[in-house]
């Protein structure tokens, strides 16, 4: 009973009173948690505000990067074809870090492109920058008129340059012709390719280049590092010339007026020269081509864009090492088989390579997994250790990257083929899509028949040719 003293009865006036309290408490429970909520919401979103804004301030002012866009302007336009124009753009400084020292390091590295950004679509594709121009050449493009708002100062670190092709329907390539000088077009990377110097490594020696269309700019690429590179590396003339490797450009266009830095022949010149054939493609007896630029007997075409006096310019620096012929669909004169083993003959005597070797092997080249070779750097080469084990049937002991290094006397010589895919699947055949990447696979297409067993057999001799597919 005293338990019950002093509790009213339930449903009494003091419990209802109890009751109303009680709701009262929740109700302002219930207040003060949505307020508290409302405020932590209203503090996330302007955490995720200021983040975004954050992060497209640090994206304006990031130096240039595989990850996100970067802004660049358009210095200068200059058409070059009724179909191609050459972009020259500049990175945006503002206030973020100058791209320079990182683009002096890919043109050490060799081939590389970048993708750019349609802002609208939200679609991107790759382009590959064509080397600096001199300063030779940036004299001809200021006083041609043609250098945008004169001052492409460029030297090799700040401007980068596209040979770009107006495709029919393109998206992108549509978008990149409309812009002005002065307009921003958004770029990123750089993403780097094979590194050409490494796989010719020291026996490799030549170079050929199949081309087509603006697969020239990295052709160009691989001219300039192998070829500019050497020069400035080396110490005196006779050493430039016995040591530098050759490279030899066959470059396919579907209309002559695509066919840049192509001299015309005098009349009297062009019957003597009907004849394709070229007895060997540097040295030796050569009788040029109807394209062939080395003919002394060419006269300049009139309008000459800075891409045709680069091309020309490599010509005259490197007479002993740098060709390159022309090919034109309209003319009905197409890159042959035997145009192929006329520069194929020009093989170094490259000792046949490791096929475990990552560099120089042609069966580890269709398995890779990507183009980058900056990613496989640490990779040594095998070719000498293998050579020197042949008879030990119990394997090496893995070398160390730095004995990779000062390894030397291997090396082999490189055929690369660029273009659009139908163009690299008719000379070298198709990459292949293997595990969600895209691989070299095997050499197929003209290249593909012209091997015996797999191996490039030239006068019965087997060659240790690469064939790279870009
Ligand atoms: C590593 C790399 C580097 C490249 N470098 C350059 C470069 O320096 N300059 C350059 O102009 N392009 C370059 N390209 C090609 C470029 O990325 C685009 O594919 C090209 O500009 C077409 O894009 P688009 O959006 O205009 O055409 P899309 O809208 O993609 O294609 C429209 C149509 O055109 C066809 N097509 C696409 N490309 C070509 C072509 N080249 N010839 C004929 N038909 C084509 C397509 O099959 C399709 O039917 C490079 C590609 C790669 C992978």
């Amino acid at each position: 009973m005293r338990a019950t003293q002093g509790v009213p009865p339930a449903g009494g006036p003091q419990s209802q009173q109890q009751q109303q309290q009680q709701q009262q408490r929740g109700a302002n429970w219930r207040t003060w948690a949505l307020f508290n909520l409302a405020g932590l919401a209203a503090a996330f979103l302007a955490a995720v505000v200021l983040k975004t804004k954050n992060a497209q301030d640090s994206a304006k002012n990031a130096p240039m990067n595989t990850t996100s866009f970067s802004p660049f302007t358009i210095t200068s336009k200059e058409q070059v074809s009724p179909t191609a124009f050459v972009l020259s753009v500049r990175a945006d400084q503002g206030g973020g870090k100058d791209p320079s020292l990182l683009l002096r390091r890919v043109w050490e590295h060799g081939l590389w492109s970048v993708e750019v950004k349609q802002p609208q679509l939200q679609i991107a594709r790759h382009y590959t920058p064509l080397p600096p121009l001199t300063e030779e050449e940036k004299k001809d493009e200021v006083a041609r008129g043609s250098a945008g708002n004169g001052d492409s100062s460029n030297g090799e670190g700040e401007e980068l340059r596209f040979l770009i092709r107006k495709v029919d329907g393109g998206e992108m390539s549509t978008y990149l012709s409309k812009l002005q000088v002065g307009e921003k077009v958004w770029l990123r990377g750089p993403h780097l390719g094979f590194d050409i110097a490494r796989r010719l490594g020291d026996t490799g020696k030549h170079v050929v280049f199949l081309a087509g269309g603006t697969g020239i700019a990295p052709a160009l690429q691989v001219a300039r590092r192998v070829l500019d590179d050497h020069s400035s590396r080396t110490e005196t003339a006779s050493e430039r010339k016995e040591e530098k490797p050759t490279v030899s450009i066959l470059w396919a266009n579907r209309y002559a007026a695509d066919a840049l830095g192509r001299q015309q022949q005098s009349p009297q010149s062009s019957g003597a020269t009907k004849g394709r054939a070229i007895s060997s493609l540097f040295g030796g007896s050569a009788s040029p081509t109807p394209s062939d630029t080395s003919s002394e007997r060419q006269s300049q075409t009139p309008a000459d864009s800075t891409l045709a006096l680069q091309i020309r310019e490599l010509q005259a620096k490197h007479p002993d090492h740098f060709r390159i012929s022309y090919f034109v669909d309209e003319e009905r004169h197409f890159i042959s088989e035997h145009d192929l083993r006329l520069a194929l003959k020009d093989s170094s005597s490259s000792p046949t390579a490791s096929t475990m070797c990552t560099w120089h092997s042609p069966s580890q080249l269709v398995i890779l997994p990507d183009d980058n070779d900056l990613g496989r750097r640490a990779s040594p080469c095998t070719c000498l250790q293998d050579g020197n084990n042949n008879n030990n049937k119990s394997s090496p002991p893995p070398p160390t990257a730095a004995s990779a290094a000062t390894q030397t006397g291997a090396g082999a010589d490189l055929i690369c083929v660029s273009g659009p895919d139908g163009f690299v699947a008719a000379y070298a055949g198709p990459k292949r899509w293997f595990g969600g990447t895209e691989r070299q696979g095997p050499v197929r297409g003209i290249l593909g028949e012209m091997m015996e067993d797999g191996k490039f057999k030239i006068g019965g001799i087997e060659r240790n040719w690469l064939v790279l597919k870009l």
